[in-house]
Formats: C-alpha cells, sequence, structure tokens
C-alpha cells in the first residue's frame, strides 16, 4: 500500500506497477526557485485548475521550458485547503479517460504552495502579500466559477461582503474580488509592477469581467481617499497591468467512485471523496478526458511562461472571442446545460446515459446545429461544426467521463445569460435572423422553469443543485402543481422571463415569452408531461 505524499513518490517500483507516471523533474528545486521567485499564482484551487492548468505548468516544467511552478491560492473554500492540499503535500493524480476506456494516470508535482486567502489566515495571507510584491510574478490566473466575480444582486444592488469592502478599504477585504483588489493594491504599491490578470472561468469576455470588477472596487476605493486616484491609473493602464481574455475547455467532472476503488485496487490509499460544506466536490484525484482547448489573448505585460509549448493557443482577442463564442454561448455549454436540465426531470445520474436517449441527442443537436451555428463567427484556429461533432459523438457519450447533470445543473441562474442569452440576443438583433424561429432554446428555459419547481417527471421531488439564486427562482414557482390549469402563468414568470440579467434580454420584448409558456404548460400536464413535450418538440 501506498499514498500519495512525497514521501513515498520515492517508491517508483509501487507506482510502475500501477502504471502511474511520477513527475519527471527535481520537485526540491522547483519548490525553492518557486518560493524565491514565483512567476504564476491561480485563485481557485478546484477540480479543472488541478486537473488541466497545473498539468500544463508540469508539461513545460518536465520539458525544461519553465523551472518554477504554481502557487495556488484559494478565495472562497477553505476546507479544499486543509483536506486535499496539505494531507497530500499539495500532490495531485489526474486519471485521464478515452473513450474505449484507456486511462492515463499521472501524478502532478507543479502546485508547490497552497494558500488560504482570507486576513484570518494571518500566515497565508502575508505570504500572498510578499508574491504580490515580487516583480518576478507574471501571471495570476482565476478558475472560481462565474459567480466568483460578481459585486451585485439581482436588484443591482452591492453584495453584503462586497459593500462592507467598500467602507473598510484594502486593509481588510471579504469578498473574492475585494481580497484580489487588495492584493492588486500591494503590487501597486511595491512600485507599479506589471501583471496580467487571466480569467480562465467559463464566462464571455471573462477578461472584462474580471476587469470590471477589480477596477469597479478600486474606484470606489479612490472616491472616498481609501487609495490613491494613481491606483485606478496603474489598473488602466493596459502596457502595465492586462487582463486578457480566454477560452477554457475540458471536462473534468466532480470525482468519480469508480475512479476511487480503481485506484484503491492499485494499491493507492486515502482516496476519499469529500464534499465540503461550501460544496465543492473534490477528491486527491480528479478525473477528467482528453480532449482540451485552451486559447488565451497573447498580452503579458510583465512576460509568460511559453504557454504555446504546451499546446495553449497564444492569440489575439477576436479570435479568443470568437472561440469563446463557439465554446460557451454555442457548442458546448448550451447543450451541456439542456442535458443537465432535463437530465435532473427525467432521472438520469449521468451525461454519457443521457446521450444515448434519441431526444435529447435530437435536442443538442438541433440547439448546437440548427441553432447556434447560424450566430457562430468561425474562429479558424478551431472548426465550430467538426468541434460540435466531437462534442456529441465523443465526448458527451464518453462512459468512462462519469459527469452528471447535477454537477452541470449548478449555477444555472449565471449560465442561463452566456449560455443562451448571447444567442437569443444576437437573433434578435440580426437583420436576417428571426428570433421567434428558436424553438429549441426556448424548450430549455421552459424545462428550466420546470426544474425550478423541483419535481421531476414521475412526480418526485428532488434537491435542486446549488445556485445563488435558487430560493429566490423557486418563489415564482410556488404554488404551480403538476395536472392543473393555470391562466395566469405568464404573469406569474413574468420575474423570472422579463429578468435582463437572467436572459441577457427581456424575453418578453423579444417576443418569445409566449412560446416559453406555452411548452412550459404542456410540461405541467401531469406525470410524463417532460417527456411527451420533449417528444413532439424535437421530433
Ligand atoms: N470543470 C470543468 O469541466 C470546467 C471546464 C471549463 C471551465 N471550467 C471553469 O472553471 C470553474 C471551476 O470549475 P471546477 O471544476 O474547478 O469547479 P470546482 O467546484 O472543483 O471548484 C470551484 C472553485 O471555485 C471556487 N469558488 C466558488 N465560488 C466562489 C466565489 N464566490 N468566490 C471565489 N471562489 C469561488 C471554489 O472555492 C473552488 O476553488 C467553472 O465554473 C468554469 O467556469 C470548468
Ligand atoms: O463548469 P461550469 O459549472 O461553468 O459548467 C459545467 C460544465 O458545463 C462545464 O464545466 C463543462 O464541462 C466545461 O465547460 C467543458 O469545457
Amino acid at each position: 500500500m501506498f499514498e500519495l505524499k512525497r514521501k513515498d513518490i520515492s517508491k517508483q517500483d509501487l507506482w510502475q506497477n500501477a502504471n502511474i507516471v511520477l513527475p519527471q523533474f527535481d520537485i526540491e528545486k522547483v519548490k525553492s526557485a518557486t518560493y524565491q521567485d514565483p512567476i504564476w499564482l491561480h485563485f481557485g484551487a478546484g477540480n479543472i485548475f488541478r486537473g488541466y492548468i497545473a498539468a500544463i505548468a508540469q508539461d513545460l516544467i518536465e520539458r525544461g521550458e519553465l523551472d518554477r511552478g504554481v502557487i495556488a491560492a484559494e478565495l472562497f473554500d477553505y476546507e479544499i485547503i486543509d483536506k486535499i492540499y496539505k494531507p497530500y503535500d499539495n500532490l495531485c493524480l489526474v486519471v485521464t479517460s478515452d473513450a474505449k476506456g484507456n486511462l492515463e494516470k499521472r501524478v502532478i508535482a507543479s502546485i508547490i504552495e497552497g494558500l488560504k486567502c482570507d486576513k484570518s489566515f494571518e500566515a497565508d495571507w502575508q505570504r500572498l502579500c510578499r508574491i504580490f510584491e515580487s516583480s518576478t510574478l507574471e501571471l495570476v490566473t482565476f478558475t472560481i466559477t462565474e459567480k466568483g466575480y460578481n459585486l451585485f444582486d439581482l436588484k443591482g444592488d452591492y453584495l453584503p461582503a462586497v459593500k462592507e469592502d467598500l467602507e473598510n478599504g484594502p486593509q481588510s477585504p471579504k469578498s473574492s474580488m475585494g481580497k484580489v483588489a487588495a492584493l492588486a493594491y500591494v503590487r501597486y504599491k511595491s512600485g507599479r509592477k506589471p501583471i496580467a490578470y487571466v480569467s480562465l472561468d467559463n464566462c464571455s469576455k471573462n477578461g472584462e469581467k474580471l476587469q470590471s470588477s477589480i477596477v469597479q472596487i478600486a474606484k470606489e476605493w479612490a472616491k472616498t481617499g481609501l487609495v490613491e486616484e494613481d491606483f485606478v491609473e496603474y489598473l488602466d493602464d493596459s502596457s502595465v497591468v492586462s487582463f486578457p481574455w480566454s477560452m477554457i475547455d475540458k471536462i473534468v467532472p466532480r470525482p468519480s467512485e469508480k475512479i476511487k476503488e480503481l485506484l484503491e485496487k492499485d494499491g493507492l490509499e486515502n482516496m476519499d471523496i469529500i464534499c465540503t460544506s461550501k460544496n465543492t466536490y473534490i477528491a486527491p484525484f480528479v478525473n477528467t478526458e482528453k480532449a482540451q482547448y485552451l486559447v488565451i489573448e497573447n498580452n503579458f505585460p510583465n512576460g509568460r511562461p511559453p504557454l504555446e509549448r504546451a499546446g495553449v493557443f497564444m492569440t489575439d482577442r477576436k479570435t479568443v472571442e470568437d472561440s469563446e463564442r463557439m465554446k460557451v454561448q454555442t457548442c458546448l455549454n448550451p447543450l451541456h446545460t439542456a442535458l443537465a436540465i432535463f437530465g435532473c426531470l427525467l432521472g438520469y445520474k449521468t451525461i454519457y446515459e443521457e446521450v444515448k436517449d434519441e431526444h435529447l441527442k435530437r435536442l443538442i443537436e438541433k440547439i448546437g446545429y440548427d441553432e447556434g451555428l447560424r450566430v457562430v463567427v468561425d474562429p479558424k484556429i478551431i472548426n465550430p461544426r467538426e468541434y460540435i461533432k466531437e462534442v456529441i459523438e465523443e465526448r458527451f457519450p464518453n462512459p468512462y467521463i462519469p459527469d452528471t447533470p447535477q454537477r452541470i445543473a449548478t449555477d444555472t441562474s449565471q449560465k442561463m445569460p452566456i449560455r443562451f442569452g448571447e444567442t437569443i440576443k444576437a437573433y434578435a438583433e440580426s437583420p436576417d435572423l428571426d428570433v421567434k424561429s428558436l424553438r429549441y432554446i426556448p424548450l430549455v428555459i421552459a424545462g428550466w422553469l420546470r426544474y425550478l419547481m423541483c419535481i421531476d417527471d414521475e412526480g418526485k421531488t428532488f434537491e435542486p443543485s446549488p445556485d445563488p439564486l435558487i430560493l429566490e427562482l423557486k418563489k415564482h414557482l410556488e404554488g404551480i402543481v403538476l395536472g392543473k390549469e393555470y391562466e395566469d402563468l405568464e404573469e406569474r414568470l413574468r420575474p423570472i422571463l422579463a429578468n435582463e440579467v437572467i436572459f441577457r434580454v427581456d424575453l418578453f420584448k423579444v417576443g418569445l415569452s409566449q412560446k416559453v409558456v406555452e411548452y412550459f404548460k404542456e410540461m405541467i400536464q401531469g406525470i410524463g408531461a417532460v417527456r411527451k413535450t420533449l417528444q413532439k418538440y424535437v421530433s
């Protein structure tokens, strides 16, 4: 038996027998170089970071292209550091599966530190301040989910933690963006040092989103004299501080029990999966697929690692934007969310089982090939039609990627504007397209309203996935039961359907609300009505 710990890394034969590839570099050397002169810090110590970003760093280190590792910092869920980083010496075991079931197992050791980013962890906070003061720091990357960047609630008011941060200044930040702004201020104070802040989250114009949150906080601080005006100018000077845009793609599901059992059979101990009190599903290992795409705007004022040597497309903003529109707004993520919503309603527990369902497969084909491709701009570096084909025919059906509709249904309210709203808006604004010709996207929106009832198609209640707006949204569906007719559905659903924060557009104004409500009416006819409606419209 052996463990994912530095002390056991030297027992090479045990890892070899288990077909697990060990790091091919001098960990101690990279560690001390990173402590002294850090280059790369990452916020969001979750699964995609461990399974993809840290693996890119390791590829570069192993090829001799990089001599320092990545420092992980957690803004929100400190249990990740206590339970998954510290006990395993920051190591991670990445298990990659192709559709034939071939597994590649690799130990990632490029994560050098795991820090809790909050002033209440004084030593870690001080270490972060030293890192931000360091002139060698080139890039700060982020995978903190879409909601991690939010400053405002649905009504447009500052979130309570943000409000507190705006009043108190950079000395004791509580919100995620407040902490990042405070650390940016530390860097500014250390001599206006250059840096790139790179969001790797699935948001449209992710760089702009990060930039606007940080700059907004800085402006509010400057207004009340809590920081110098020059701090805002520093953040606004793109030759010194950049916020490159990016598109990231690799399906990294929650850790799977099957993979855990497999690793235990290999002789590995302590492979338990945990769900933290903040709902992060995480384990010492990460399971993922082989396919991966990372496209980043090449704007790094303080230099950067040669990411292109690890397969990252380094390009201009327009190409990033087109790639992102292709993936997040049309060819992958909307299809995923459609499967998430209907999967929860129809009792599915895995995505690969869902794509065997002829109605669901047809639905995602229609959303992708018919409705999505019409508004896609070809990014040239990836062909959109071939990309959808790979998604539908190879990636989603991979039975060795145990992804679940429940994971993807997390934060759906935050994903609606990007995954569907942008396409609706593009149709509504196009002189050549008719927004009312959309049939399948409205079907998914109706499915989501049906999902918010938290009753599946068999009439059984289910626990919805975590979502910051779930309680507020559910209220609008209260009192609606299966099998009853309602005259006032449009009015009841207006607060959701007219909300431009949720859909980017007011669905009443663009003329889609009636269609959504009609579909929804059909879906609440009784037990089995979701399946019937789906069948009727996709066949
Ligand atoms: N998992 C994937 O397949 C995948 C693929 C492409 C992109 N992404 C992007 O990466 C994000 C994270 O995915 P993951 O697989 O690492 O998820 P995860 O659940 O494993 O980790 C989520 C991370 O975000 C942090 N976080 C959550 N809410 C936050 C908040 N309010 N402020 C700051 N940090 C917060 C968590 O603490 C954790 O570090 C996704 O939301 C998406 O934007 C994920
Ligand atoms: O990670 P999220 O929560 O933004 O979205 C869930 C999935 O759609 C997403 O993780 C995909 O797997 C990913 O975007 C594929 O690259």
